[in-house]
């Protein structure tokens, strides 16, 4: 990881170092297009077909029964357990207040106009599972997806061999019926357009590496397709730190994304260049205690820490760059945080690690990534649903209203829509 002086650099330099390692890869489109093509084609034996070739699919099946399930969940163990059932009561209390009000109003005499929330029927939840079981990801959107009122909720996951008892235990805690251990964009192709074997969904959510990403947007594009809560792709988290702040403090946050993947980026700004060598030699440190070294180290190739002129640099560069995760650990961060116009989860001061929303305080981990996050938020309860407006008019209603109606009708040379009110009205 590099450590590059703000004032040496000019703006091309500087976007150029904010560049996502995955909108630097052209190839993937190619393989994701011929998978989609395939599984819609030929439905699925091709999804079986990739399952085997990427998943390490063993057999023919990827139903994974409720008795399995139950099976795997009764070996977790329990401290894990526990800790899963506290992740699970602080994101069902964050995400249940969020549910929506409907709203109804009379507009004029005698017109009533309403708009009420429904959820979405069925709906299809991606899990990671390739470098690592996200059975965190399960707790993310499954609970969200009850609280909505979702009917149907199907579960994609690359299982290798036998399903995490964790997995499992999630799972059979939510009540979740339909689970296929497939993963990729086969996995999204199949829950998009549906096979032989499962039913299409109404939407996909999850978040996943760079072949699920790229199928969600792809499948999302197409007609015949099916909609997508968002680009949640490799993650990313950008910290923005002064000499208040615990160096190792800082060193352990930026380590705890960069392990998820290779084409993650963490990313440090800091106003103070002696800081920023310190926290470098911190990551050196607690890099060589990591399982996930190799990971970690091809992460931070991508990764860089930048010694911007002040604060209010970095909050602007982090608002252009629109993190995944920001950490903002410095004195002032009250002040700061009022100045941040993009991002998807925001953790304040010292004692915040990004690792906890992750898991367990209550906020959603499933997260816009690649700039996304300048127009989409994270994913909430209304993910899982939609609105509808109804309205009912009394004749009277009608009369009050007929005039405004005809008259933006006939500028716009419309006369059948004016002659639907004048007809009543005769
Ligand atoms: N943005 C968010 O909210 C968020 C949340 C959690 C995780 N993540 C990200 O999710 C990602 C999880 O990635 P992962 O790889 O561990 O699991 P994954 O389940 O997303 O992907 C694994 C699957 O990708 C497919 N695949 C792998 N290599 C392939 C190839 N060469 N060609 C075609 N398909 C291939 C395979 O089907 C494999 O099973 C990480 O990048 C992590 O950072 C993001
Ligand atoms: N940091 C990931 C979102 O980018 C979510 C996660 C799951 N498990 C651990 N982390
Ligand atoms: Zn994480």
């Amino acid at each position: 990881m590099k450590i590059f002086i703000q004032k040496n650099l000019n703006e091309k330099k500087i976007n150029e170092l904010f560049e996502r390692p995955a909108q630097k890869n052209n190839s993937t489109i190619v393989i994701v297009k011929k998978i989609i093509d395939d599984v819609k084609k030929n439905g699925h034996q091709s999804v079986i077909k990739y399952a085997k070739k990427y998943d390490g699919l063993n057999g023919d099946s990827i139903l994974i029964s409720k008795n399995i399930l139950v099976e795997q969940a009764e070996k977790i163990n329990v401290e894990l357990k526990n800790s899963i059932d506290k992740a699970y009561e602080n994101i069902y209390k964050f995400h249940s207040l969020q549910y929506p009000k409907s709203i109804s109003v009379e507009t004029m005499k005698g017109i009533e106009c309403q708009k009420k929330y429904l959820p979405i029927e069925n709906v299809g939840l991606y899990i990671p599972g390739g470098s690592a079981v996200l059975f965190s990801t399960l707790l993310m959107l499954a609970i969200p997806a009850k609280i909505a009122g979702c009917k149907r909720i199907v579960v994609c996951s690359p299982v290798k061999n036998e399903i995490n008892s964790a997995l499992a235990y999630v799972a059979t805690k939510i009540g979740i019926d339909e689970f296929y251990s497939v993963g990729g964009a086969h996995a999204i192709a199949m829950m998009a357009y549906g096979t032989e074997k499962v039913k299409k969904v109404d939407k996909i959510f999850g978040p996943g590496n760079q072949y699920v990403t790229l199928a969600k947007t792809l499948v999302s594009n197409d007609y015949n397709g099916s909609s997508v809560d968002m680009p949640a792709g490799p993650s990313e988290v950008l910290v923005i730190a002064d000499k208040f702040a615990n160096p190792k403090y800082v060193a352990a946050d930026l380590l705890s994304q960069a392990e998820h993947g290779i084409d993650s980026q963490v990313i440090l700004l800091t106003n103070e260049i002696e800081f920023a060598r310190k926290v470098l030699s911190e990551i050196n440190l607690q890099i060589k205690n990591l399982p996930r070294r190799k990971i970690v180290e091809a992460c931070l190739i991508n990764s860089f820490i930048l010694v911007v002129n002040n604060l209010d640099d970095a909050i602007q560069l982090s608002n252009n760059y629109a993190p995944e995760h920001l950490i903002i650990n410095t004195k002032n961060f009250k002040s700061l945080a009022k100045k941040i116009k993009n991002a998807g989860s925001v953790f304040l001061g010292g004692y915040s690690p990004e690792s906890v929303g992750d898991y367990a305080s209550g906020t959603n981990h499933s997260l816009p990534t690649y700039g996304y996050a300048k127009a989409i938020g994270g994913v909430d309860i209304l993910s899982f649903m939609k609105s509808i407006s109804f309205q009912t008019l009394t004749k009277n209603g009608l009369k009050n209203i007929s005039s405004t109606v005809v008259k933006m009708a006939e500028e716009e040379k419309l006369n059948a829509h004016a002659n639907a009110v004048k007809v009543r009205l005769k």
